[in-house]
């Protein structure tokens, strides 16, 4: 199958346990929470995304046509050395293209495979590390992984029910948006009334990384 990629690159995991991590970044196009135009935000599921994914014309972007291209160009991006390759999926909405010949490609080529995903499609059981940041107004239907990263502040979600969940870490990040600072102040707040839950910071806007 074509994988449909808005950019690729280099740098170092910001959000979450793997912050940190030296990583190659596929971002998948498209999204099935918001369409990625401005225009279409306010009726979006999704209306705080920070990233542009629409198209594939970004840096490392373009149309690979099959596994064992994207997964070169992955390949390539890390450089040499077989030691720790990471790979993290994110976009737009990963789990729209991720398959089997994409994760087979990648795992012959030694990644380990990390996933950013809405959780709204069962995510594909050969990742490694599975994150999952749950949307307001989205029914979420993979409830189990690695880590489960709560975008804050997000009216109507039920934080009881997220607890309930099989994650094996619970993260609260601030939203990024006009109100970062107070968004901020929420999630301290939401990390110390919650003891089950940490803080997790988007480093690579602190950093100038991208
Ligand atoms: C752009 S999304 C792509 C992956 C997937 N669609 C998802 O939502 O998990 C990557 C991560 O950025 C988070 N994110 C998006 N917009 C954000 C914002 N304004 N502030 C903080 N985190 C944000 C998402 O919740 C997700 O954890
Ligand atoms: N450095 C860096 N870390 C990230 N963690 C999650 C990201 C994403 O957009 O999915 C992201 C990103 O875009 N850049
Ligand atoms: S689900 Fe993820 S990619 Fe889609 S609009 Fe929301 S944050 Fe952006
Ligand atoms: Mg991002």
């Amino acid at each position: 199958m074509t994988y449909s990629v808005k950019e690729m690159f280099l740098t170092l995991q910001g959000e979450g346990v793997n912050a940190g991590a030296r990583a190659v970044f596929v971002r998948f196009a498209g999204c099935n929470l918001w369409t990625g135009r401005e225009a279409d935000r306010a009726g979006a599921v999704c209306r705080f995304c920070d990233t542009d994914f629409v198209g594939t014309d970004g840096l490392g972007g373009g149309k690979f046509a099959d596994a064992a291209a994207l997964a070169d160009a992955v390949a390539g991006h890390w450089g040499e050395g077989a030691e720790a390759r990471f790979a993290v999926l994110t976009g737009g909405e990963p789990m729209l293209q991720v398959d089997d010949a994409l994760v087979d490609a990648l795992h012959g080529r030694g990644f380990r495979i990390a996933i950013e995903s809405n959780g709204t499609l069962p995510v594909h059981p050969g990742i490694d590390w599975v994150c999952i940041s749950p949307k307001a107004g989205s029914e979420v239907v993979q409830r189990a992984g690695d880590e489960l990263k709560l975008v804050w502040p997000q009216p109507g979600t039920d934080v009881e029910m997220l607890e309930g969940w099989d994650f094996a870490n619970f993260l609260i990040q601030p939203m990024d948006s006009a109100a970062a600072q107070e968004n901020i102040e929420a999630a301290i707040a939401f990390a110390m009334d919650r003891p089950k839950w940490r803080l997790t910071l988007q480093t690579h806007k602190m950093l100038g990384l991208r």
